[in-house]
């Protein structure tokens, strides 16, 4: 099992949702940066679960604890080690998962590969827990590229068939009005289809908008290390992520050239386009507009529901019933992660760090 990933940036991943903790090795990041822990405190907070009845009832204070790479509150260029600790395993409820395999979850394809050796409480180190980490390098990412005038935002798009609006095209960087959702309404309605889903002991997906503002033209290469191919990697690790586009989700490819094209002009002297089709990316490169993309992330699979399955031990088709803490519903969570993976893909494209 490989966790590491980076260029200019690097991360190592590791844990387990039911271990002693989880946690990230941060390297190559700047030295001297002041690390604001109360806006990192807040952005662990937006992720954290058992806050509300759209999250899984484990509870975690999710405080960071960093190890090394950071001297009186500021970093010193060494890498910074930064663990979380588990508090509220209920390892039990994962048992018999030994044997049945969950569908939609990683059990089976883990189970093939480490060949039963894989820690199965709380998916182990697939669990959407290790997302707790990558918060606390987002934040610190986000940090460094708000210096740089760079700020990001999420927002729900979508629950199941409920629709919030979309970011306008050319938005500016007041991302706190945008969230969860522009619609109130909209929220309103989501936090009901969710709710009824957990009654029914089942679970919902939907789709995240996000935006990065305040990136300048220029960064980006063509072909394989494009912004698209850079930030999609990222975005494709956060579990339950299905998909991800960049500019108007699918539409773009049900458009004339004419309309798709998003037409230059000046402003002053600062070149802006009239629509944002593209998401502020052509060529692979950035343009000057928002960076905009959207992720879809699938309903929760851990579901109490019965749903067929097969038991490897007895190698019979069975049955099983998911207990324990789940999701009804991911995407409010992973809003943030979704920030957290931008930013970071991001600052690993500068070279100037
Ligand atoms: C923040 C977060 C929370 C999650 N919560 C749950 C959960 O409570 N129950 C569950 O079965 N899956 C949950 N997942 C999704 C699983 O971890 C994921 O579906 C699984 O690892 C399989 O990966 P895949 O869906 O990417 O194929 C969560 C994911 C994230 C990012
Ligand atoms: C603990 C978190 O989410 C967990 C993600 C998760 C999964 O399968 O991904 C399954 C559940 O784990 P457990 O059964 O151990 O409670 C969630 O609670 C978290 O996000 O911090």
């Amino acid at each position: 099992m490989s966790a590491n990933w980076g260029h200019h940036i690097e991360l190592s991943l590791f844990g387990e949702s039911h271990g002693k903790g989880i946690g990230i090795v941060i390297g190559n990041l700047p030295a001297g940066l002041k690390l604001d822990m109360d806006m990192i405190k807040a952005e662990m907070k937006r992720r954290a679960p058992g806050q509300n009845k759209m999250s899984t009832p484990r509870k975690e204070a999710d405080e960071v604890e960093i190890m090394s790479g950071v001297v009186d509150g500021i970093t010193t260029g060494a890498p910074l080690c930064a663990m979380i600790a588990n508090t509220s395993q209920h390892s039990k409820d994962y048992s018999y998962l030994k044997e049945k395999m969950r569908p939609g979850h990683s059990d089976y394809p883990a189970y093939v590969k480490y060949h039963g050796f894989n820690d199965v409480r709380g998916g182990g180190h697939f669990s959407g827990r290790l997302t707790a980490p990558i918060v606390f390098a987002g934040a610190i990412a986000k940090q460094i590229l708000k210096e740089k005038g760079i700020h990001i935002g999420a927002h729900i798009l979508s629950i199941k068939d409920v629709k919030d609006s979309r970011f306008p095209h050319d938005i500016s960087d007041d991302f706190k009005r945008y969230q969860p959702t522009i619609d109130e309404e909209a929220f309103i309605k989501m936090q009901e289809v969710i709710e009824e889903a957990r009654m029914h002991q089942n679970s919902v997906g939907g789709k995240i908008e996000c935006a990065i503002t305040g990136v300048k033209a220029g960064l980006g290469n063509p072909f394989f290390d494009s912004v698209e191919a850079h930030l999609s990697p990222l975005l494709f690790s956060i579990p339950a992520v299905k998909s991800v586009s960049f500019g108007d989700l699918d539409d773009i490819t049900s458009l004339y050239g004419s309309e798709a094209n998003d037409s230059y002009y000046y402003e002053e002297e600062q070149v802006k386009t009239r629509t944002n089709h593209n998401g502020g990316i052509t060529g692979g490169i950035t343009n000057g507009m928002p960076v905009i993309f959207t992720v879809g992330v699938k309903p929760t699979p851990s579901i109490s529901l019965t749903q067929d399955t097969i038991n490897v031990k007895t190698k019979t088709n069975d049955t099983v019933n998911v207990v324990g803490r789940h999701d009804p519903c991911i995407v409010p969570r992973v809003l943030v992660v979704v920030e957290a993976m931008a930013a970071i893909g991001l600052l690993d494209m500068m070279e100037d760090l």
